[in-house]
Formats: C-alpha cells, structure tokens, sequence
C-alpha cells in the first residue's frame, strides 16, 4: 500500500475522483519506470491527470491550444479554450516570435519562467529546439541579472526554500515538495552568485536555471529535479536593505549554526530519497565549498559544480585545444588568475590527467602549473598563510605581484581566468603572452559577461588572431582581418547535465575523480574538424543531447568499472540506453478509456484511502 501511495505521487497523479484521463505510454514513460527508480519498476500502467479548470492550470500537462477535439470534450475542457486547435510546433513559432520582439534579455527570461510555469512540455520543446539562442536567457548571463532583481520579478516561489527557521524540521519541509522520486537536487547557499558575489536567497534563480538545463540539455525528467536555495542570511548590504528582499533579513551564520543546518539538509535527503539522488553543490563560497565536498564526498552522491564540472569542462577544452596548439598535456605551461573552486579543480584535474598519461606522480606534474590568487603568485615562501586548498599550487619561485609580472616569469602557453573578476587580462598580458606563443590558448572562465577576464573581441585583436579563445559566458563570433573566429563557450553546462544523467542511469551511489575524466574525455571527442576551423574547441551546444548521451555513457562505463554502480545488469550499450531514457517534450495524447477507467478507479480510492488513514493517524 505504501509504495501503491509513493508511485501515484511519483505518477503526477491528484486526488480527484471524477473521471480520470490517462496517458498515453512514450519514450518518457519509460524512463520513469525503467530508468527512474527501482519502485518505479512496479508504477501502475495508467496515469491520471486533472481535467477541465484545473488541467488548464496544471503545468505539467496543460497543453493549451494543442488540445485536441477529443480531448477537450473527454476532459471538460469544452468552452475554456477558444475553438482553434494548434500543434505544438505552431505554438513554438508563436512563442519564438513574441520572444524575439523583447528587447532586453531580462523580459526574455520572464517570458520563459511563466511559460514554465504555464506549459512545461512547451517551454523544454523550445528550449531543446532553440538551444542556442535561449541558453544565454535561462542560464548564464541573463540568469546573473534575474537572481540580482529576483525579489522584483519574483511571482510564483519556484524550488524549496530552507532557511534556518526550518533548523529542525527540514525533513518536514522536503516531505512538502509534490515530487517523491527525486534524482538530482542542486543546491545552493546563494554566497557566490557566479562572479555577482553574495545574493543570500536570491541565489534561487541558479538551481532553478541549472536544473532546467538537467532536463533540456541531459534529458532527466523535471519532476525528478528538486532546486534548494538553504538561506542562512546574506551579507550583502543592499539586499539587507531592500524592502523586496524575500531572504532572511539577517547577516550569514557562520560555523557551527552553518554546519548544522547543512548536516541537518544531508542527512534528511537522504533519508527522504535513498542514497542514489545526486547532490550538485552549486555558487557556494570557497571556504564552504571545499568542505562540504569534502566533508559529504564519502558518505552522499554529491558533486560540486564549480570545482568539478567546471574543472572537467576546461580539461576537455584544453585536450581538444591540443590539435590547434601542438604538443601533448604535459609539453604545456599554464597559468591561472584565480586560486579559488574553479581554479584549484581545474588545476587539480589537468595534474591528474597529465600523470596518468605521463605516469610520472602528481606531485610532480602539479609543477607545471601556476596559479596567481589577490596576493600574487602562489610560491613557497607564503605556504605557511595559504589556504589548504591553495597549498599544492605553491611552487618555489621568489614572489611576484601580479599577473603581469607571472606572465613574464613563467611563459605560460596557457592562460586561464578563474578569479570572477571582469577585464583584468588587460592588452599588455595578452600582448606578452601572445609574444612568446605562436597560438596562445587563453580561457576567460568568469560569469556573467561583465566579470569575463576579457572579451572575445580583445583576445582576438591583442594576439592579432593568433589566440585560441574560449569564455564562461557566451560571445558573439568576431571577425578579424576577414576571418570570422568563433569563440567557444567553456561553460560547466557542456558537462553536469550529461554527468548526471550518466550517475542516475547507472544508479552510481559515489562521485569519483576518474568519472570526470571519463566525462571529459567524451566531451573533448565531439569536436569536430570542421568545428576546429572555426577555431572552436568544443562542439556547439546545438548538439547537446548527443553529447550528453555520450558523457553520460562515459561517465556511466566508469561507475560499473569502479563498482560503485548500483543499476544491474549493466546495459550492453550505453550510449543507446543514454538515449532511450531521456526526457521528450512532445506532447503526449491523453485518452479516455473505460477500460484504464475502471482500472484508475480503485487506485484513487485507495490513494484516498491511505491519505485518510494517514491523516487520521497525523
Ligand atoms: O553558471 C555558470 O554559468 C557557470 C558556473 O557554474 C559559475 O559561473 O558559477
Ligand atoms: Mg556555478
């Protein structure tokens, strides 16, 4: 009977008796039965859905104008909706042209979060199907500029706020949440809101948007996606001040208080959902972030965005920048501004890479990496004052001040912006570096836009073309002496949503370094030659499912390979299984039926029945 209850919530089932619809079986319907979670497996053959009014005001499967006569007169819809019947790809052309007459990037994004909020199978069918023209709307940048106004343009609560009000009850706060079958939370504490700093609980529009790309860019279901934003205060003055701040109006809690709520969160996710759901960390500050990685790397499925995903993006830049460059991985010198999360992972990550391929130790192949942090460069004599995550990067070197000053004493053949700060690789150091390269390769990581180290524009022009360029934050293509150069994006998109997908199709129940290897590895493999004409070192984003399907299969293969994967038999072939359990946002037909009718009868009167039984019990 319990699992009769979690499978008809997991089932988007409402309690309503009146006659049910039910829909129709596709590609996504298995996935939630055969790739979602093992009590899925025994999910009754028949959903129920709302009808009339309240399926019109249900997301999940309202479908507006595309309903068809049929389903209006089963589903007493008859008169709510004009007479027309649309299909869904003329409602994506409607919307695209009303999108596209938004000047600011800003009402895009509003535009977008109500049709979520509207019609989730039309907002995934566009966003799939217009991948790279609206990333840069729900995702980075415009969603730096939504969290920074989010108390302003907020209107329906999105994701599940826990705040230190809920200290105690934040078990009751996750049994809130409609969704029972949750296979990836990202999670953030709003500290650093990409290179925007501390936006305490307006850090929410970040899990919201990195979980819209789980589902459109790696295929996982939206009802399996839970977005926390924890709110233990902010710092940042102006929201303390701003009478819309929808935060807690209090300074952060730090130690103890901090660490508790955390552990507190840990520990009930995992109680609520098994050990299988995937944390993603996401814009928490250095100070916490490596601990909490390190504190919950052994005991929960967590992974850290900033760190690892943003480290096995920029690995696989720089592999696949190795055809355009020359050389192999350990023939390179590189260079960071930038000795926090995403500096020190990638620099970690490289190191590994390059020892396993050299098989000489990391110890060792950590030297052929430099990291300049506020101080100057990282070198032995400050070793004792660094913080411990920036203690493997200090080399012996007499002290330099600054970045210029590095670029000259160490020649990098790589240099790579981390310190989400904006226009600090100013003319002279891509000069410099651009005199001792004949193709220097220069990633400017920081988001938004306005944080980016340089624009694409002036790593073009300051190394007269020769730069091999990619960026964070999107930029348009240039052109330079008639040749139009095309600026890659080295954004951790490319790799959680594939990442995941891999981690929750084999049931994997532990994050491993080797596993984003693997994810890099498969992502460096999607450049194609006719992409690095352009100068790119990454597929476009157009091809994203592809390429998430064969991260996730990567990443995938290397957890049965490390037996920490828990879905068995292992399927033959990944890549196609990848496929088959991806979300689609087609529409499905919803029919009415006295067979499935009957049959859907007596599961709600159960389900009601067992809610009485639990509320008289409560
Ligand atoms: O969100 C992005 O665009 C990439 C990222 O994780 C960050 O900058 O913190
Ligand atoms: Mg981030």
């Amino acid at each position: 009977m319990e699992s009769t209850l979690k499978e008809m919530r997991g089932g988007e089932s409402v309690l309503d008796l009146s006659p049910k619809a039910t829909v129709g079986g596709g590609v996504e319907d298995v996935y939630g039965e055969d790739c979602a979670t093992e009590e899925q497996l025994v999910t009754p053959w028949t959903y129920s859905v709302a009808s009339g009014y309240s399926l019109l005001r249900d997301p999940h499967h309202n479908k507006g104008l595309a309903f068809t006569e049929k389903e209006r007169d089963s589903h007493y819809l008859l008169g709510l909706l004009p007479p027309a019947v649309v299909t869904q790809q003329l409602q994506e052309k409607k919307l695209m042209d009303n999108l596209r007459k938004y000047q600011v990037p800003l009402q895009k994004y509003m535009a977008m979060m109500e049709l979520q909020e509207r019609n989730e199978r039309l907002f995934y069918k566009l966003l799939i199907d217009n991948v790279e023209e609206l990333l840069p709307i729900v995702y980075t940048p415009t969603v730096g500029e939504a969290c920074q106004k989010y108390g302003s343009i907020f209107r329906r609560p999105q994701g599940l706020y826990i705040s230190l009000k809920e200290k105690g009850k934040v078990l009751d706060v996750l049994k809130n949440w409609p969704e029972r079958n949750i296979q990836v939370i990202v999670v953030t504490d709003g500290e650093r809101i990409l290179g925007l700093g501390d936006l305490g609980c307006q850090g929410m529009g970040i899990p919201v948007g990195k979980l819209s790309l789980y589902t459109a860019l790696g295929g996982v279901r939206p009802s399996a996606c839970l977005p926390v934003t924890i709110d233990v205060g902010t710092n940042n003055e102006q929201l303390l001040k701003d009478e819309f701040y929808i935060g807690l109006r209090q300074r952060r809690a730090t130690g103890q208080e901090y660490a508790d709520l955390l552990h507190e969160f840990m520990s009930a996710v995992k109680q609520n959902y098994g050990e299988k759901v995937l944390i993603q960390f996401e814009d928490f500050a250095n100070h916490n972030a490596f601990t909490l990685l390190a504190e919950y790397g052994t005991t929960h499925l967590v992974f850290n965005d900033d760190i690892q995903g943003t480290a096995s993006v920029v690995l696989a830049g720089v592999v696949a920048a190795l055809k355009l460059i020359g050389g192999t991985l350990a023939d390179h010198k590189f260079l960071f501004l930038g000795a926090g999360e995403a500096g020190t992972g990638i620099a970690e990550l490289i190191a590994l890479e390059m020892s396993k391929q050299t098989e000489i130790p990391v110890e060792e192949t950590r030297k052929k990496i430099w990291l300049v942090d506020s101080k100057g460069l990282i070198v032995n004599s400050r070793k004792e004052s660094l913080q411990h995550f920036k203690k493997p990067w200090a080399h012996d070197h007499e002290p330099v001040k600054d970045l210029l000053g590095a670029v000259k004493a160490i020649k990098p053949t790589v240099l790579i912006g981390s310190s989400g700060v904006g226009r600090t690789f100013t003319k002279e150091i891509i000069e410099t570096v651009a005199s001792f390269n004949e193709k220097p390769l220069i990633m400017a990581l920081s988001n938004p836009t306005s944080q980016s180290e340089c624009t694409a524009e002036e790593a073009y022009t300051w190394s007269q073309g020769r730069a091999i360029f990619a960026s964070g934050s999107p930029f348009d293509p240039f052109e330079y002496n008639g040749k139009v150069f095309v600026p890659g994006q080295a954004n951790n998109a490319y790799i959680f949503p594939g990442f995941g997908l891999g981690l929750v199709i084999s049931g994997a129940i532990r994050v491993h370094d080797d596993m984003l290897l693997a994810a890099s590895e498969a992502l460096a493999k999607q450049v194609s030659d006719e992409n690095y004409n352009k100068g790119l070192i990454y597929p476009p984003f157009s091809n994203i499912r592809k390429i998430s399907a064969n991260i996730a299969a990567n990443v995938a293969a290397k957890a049965y390979e490390l037996g920490v994967a828990t879905r068995l038999p292992r399927p033959a072939n990944l890549v196609k299984y990848a496929e088959s359990c991806m979300y689609s946002p087609v529409y499905r037909s919803y029919r009415m039926d006295r067979r499935h009718w009957c049959l859907t009868i007596p599961f709600s009167l159960l389900l009601h029945n067992q809610q009485r039984k639990i509320a008289n019990e409560i």
